[in-house]
């Protein structure tokens, strides 16, 4: 396992297989890039199948145990199947999806060995849905959840990001999974760094204290020290529904229990989601080269908010000089 100069160990990838989504929500930062792109045809710049496999196998051999796909929209891809299928069986192999292709492809996937599925669904409201998504895809998106619960996909966590167009759906979106069994709610932390429009920002700690009051239970998760609230429907059932809020945002904790590497779809290892200064490509790599360049990301990743982003003497975040002058794009 391969362990970086902060005590980190990186027992988790997450696999960019494209930046192209038939989506464009207000929020996006694939992956920490920008924004993604309109054309839906597969594009020359992204991994092919082969790429993606000869990096998994790499991965596995430094006991990686996770991998997500990610995008873009990465049903985009019609060789994800194959992907999945390929991927180390060491690997639990998960997915981050807007949901729209789902329908009519899940069993699929879960014939291909997809253990779990995060899905987009910022609302419970079709004309809100759309506002955020600009796309009308509101009831494709249900079909989606539905057909991976069926396919029998566990968990299947929606991704809520909270802002101010989402935050008023947080209650509703909180009873509706602690009544529908098989269903987590991840509540995302707006990340003004990445999308711009600060002033669309709320206090996640609002959010926290509204669920710590609202649950049974509540627990730490190691990864990135994320907390899980536990919550009950109505008919108070303990512990059906679980919430886990995402909360990356000038928080040094986060960073600190950050455990992944990231891929990008054009074969660029990318040590942190909010750095694009430490890019190391793996293009035309043997597996040899892509094992020298996996050892090198990792020792040169820094948590983000701590020890790149530290606080001035005015208490504001700002980059560690010392990292200033050390942007590689290899
Ligand atoms: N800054 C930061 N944000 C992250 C990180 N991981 C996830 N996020 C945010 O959470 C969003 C949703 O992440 P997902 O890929 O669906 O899933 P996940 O939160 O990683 O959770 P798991 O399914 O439990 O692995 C991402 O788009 C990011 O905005 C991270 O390591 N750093
Ligand atoms: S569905 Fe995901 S990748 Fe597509 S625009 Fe929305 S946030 Fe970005
Ligand atoms: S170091 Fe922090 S900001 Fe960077 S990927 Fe990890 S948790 Fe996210």
């Amino acid at each position: 396992m391969l362990t970086d100069e902060f005590g980190r160990e990186v027992t988790g990838v997450r696999v960019s297989l494209t930046d192209r989504c038939n989506f464009d929500c207000v929020y996006c930062h694939n992956e920490g890039l920008g924004d993604t792109r309109g054309p839906m045809d597969p594009q020359d710049d992204e991994m092919d199948t082969d790429d993606v496999v000869r990096f998994l196998e790499v991965a596995a051999e430094f006991d990686v145990d996770a991998v997500k796909f990610t995008g873009g929209e990465p049903m985009l891809r019609q060789d994800l199947e194959e992907i999945i299928a390929r991927t180390p069986d060491q690997m639990e192999v998960s997915l981050t999806t807007n949901g729209t292709f789902l329908p009519g492809r899940a069993e699929d996937l879960v014939d291909a060995d997809l253990e779990r599925v995060n899905v987009s669904q910022d609302a419970l409201d079709p004309e809100d849905f759309a506002a955020v998504t600009q796309s009308g895809a509101y009831e494709k998106v249900l079909e989606g959840v539905e057909a991976a619960l069926e396919a029998g996909l566990d968990p299947v966590k929606l991704n809520m990001v909270v802002f101010e167009h989402t935050a008023g759906y947080v209650p509703e979106m909180v009873d509706h999974v602690a009544e529908n069994e098989g269903l987590q709610l991840q509540l995302i932390e707006y990340m003004p760094e990445l999308t711009g429009r600060p002033e669309w920002n709320i206090d996640i700690q609002r959010v926290h204290d509204w669920l710590a009051d609202r649950a049974d239970e509540i627990e730490h998760r190691e990864m990135h020290d994320r907390r899980r609230y536990w919550v009950s429907g109505e008919d108070g059932d303990t512990g059906k529904g679980m919430v886990e809020i995402v909360d990356p945002v000038e928080n040094p904790n986060f960073c600190a229990n950050c455990h992944r590497v990231r891929v990008t779809h054009e074969g660029y290892l990318k040590g942190c989601l909010n750095r694009n200064d430490d890019l190391r490509s793996m293009g035309e790599m043997s597996k040899p080269e892509i094992r020298d360049t996996f050892r090198k990301t990792v020792e040169n990743r820094v948590p983000y908010y701590g020890e790149y982003m530290i606080r001035n003497g005015d208490g504001e975040w700002e980059i560690n000089e010392k990292y200033l002058e050390e942007s590689v794009r290899a």
